[in-house]
């Protein structure tokens, strides 16, 4: 099964991958703090003071399809700041997904241009688990099944994975359940669905709301979000929004991908992108969203 989860730190076969580049930066240089900060009472930014810190800047970013070589995204420019939330939206197959992956270095991709600057580093040069245990994580469109394998069983073996990185001590599976079951409250799920397989049998908006469960639970100080909103009921998509807002705090930051303006307006965006043909080309408030829901893309100025 191809299988690629930086996020949840399983073995990824990146030697291979035409992205990866040498990797220089020392594995030190990821603090503790960068991996749980959601679990970390938040501080406000008036609490910290000064102007937010920059925690992602993408420029000109330029990627083709590792295989074919075709051409995707196209010069994405992108700046994030602490305590901020994106939202890029756009029409399919404009590259908003693609963008995402690349962000966490998936091996389907080879980037041919441009830079990506997270946390003062050139995530460029890191390995997908060295961009997870450094605080990214992705959530994906179509999360993967794994067979065999339970939901806590997973969860804590990917936490494991992350504390051993941070040169923290490994929960036991005791420890472990006291730590997750208060977490499933976040996303209003039941206590047997830890026992159940990873993913397997699980309805469209129970994937959803795994997702942001392993979000819960691994943190991240810069969660990319790709259509967590899709397949969702009305409930299931207020539930996980709220879980989302919950997690935020002025030192972290969320780039979802969405289609609609209902998720928009659960989880407030800083700032809307909108991509066109592998590029960001507009950006603004939650009046674009507005816009794009009346009038379609048209409307948007720019495509
Ligand atoms: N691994 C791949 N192999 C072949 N084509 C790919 C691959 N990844 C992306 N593409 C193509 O690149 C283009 C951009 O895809 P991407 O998934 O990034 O779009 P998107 O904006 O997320 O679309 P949607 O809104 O439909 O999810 C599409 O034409 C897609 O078919």
């Amino acid at each position: 099964m191809a299988l690629f989860a930086p996020s949840i730190s399983l073995r990824i076969s990146s030697s291979t991958s035409p992205q990866r580049r040498r990797f220089v930066q020392s594995r030190h240089t990821f603090t503790p703090r960068a991996a749980v900060a959601v679990e970390t009472p938040s501080s406000s930014g008036s609490d910290r003071g000064g102007a937010p810190k920059l925690l992602l800047e993408v420029k000109e970013l330029s990627a083709v399809i590792a295989e074919s070589k075709q051409p995707i995204l196209k010069g994405v420019n992108l700046t994030v700041h602490e305590g901020e939330v994106h939202a890029v939206m756009g029409k399919n197959g404009s590259g908003k997904s693609t963008f995402a992956k690349v962000l966490v270095g998936h091996p389907d991709y080879e980037v041919t241009g441009g830079s990506i600057t997270y946390k003062g580093q050139d995530l460029l040069e890191m390995e997908p688990e060295e961009r997870a245990v450094a605080g990214l994580f992705m959530s994906f469109q179509t999360p993967v099944a794994i067979p065999g394998v339970s939901n806590i069983d997973f969860l804590n073996m990917a936490y494991n994975a992350r504390r051993r990185k941070l040169g923290l001590p490994e929960l036991g599976p005791i420890e472990f359940y006291g730590y997750v079951a208060p977490k499933l409250e976040l996303v209003n799920m039941k206590i047997d669905f830890l026992n159940r397989k990873v993913n397997e049998g699980f309805s469209g908006g129970e994937r959803k709301r795994n997702e942001i469960l392993q979000l819960a639970v691994l943190g991240a100080d810069c969660a990319i979000l790709d259509e967590i909103d899709s397949g969702l009921d009305v409930d299931a998509l207020r539930d996980v929004a709220k879980a989302v807002s919950g997690l935020l705090t002025s030192t972290n930051s969320v780039l979802m991908i969405t289609h609609y303006l209902r998720l928009l307006e659960f989880i407030k965006p800083t700032y809307i992108h909108i991509m066109e043909n592998g590029k960001i080309v507009t950006t603004g408030d939650i009046s674009i969203a507005e816009t794009l829901e009346r009038e379609g893309y048209k409307a948007i100025s720019g495509i």
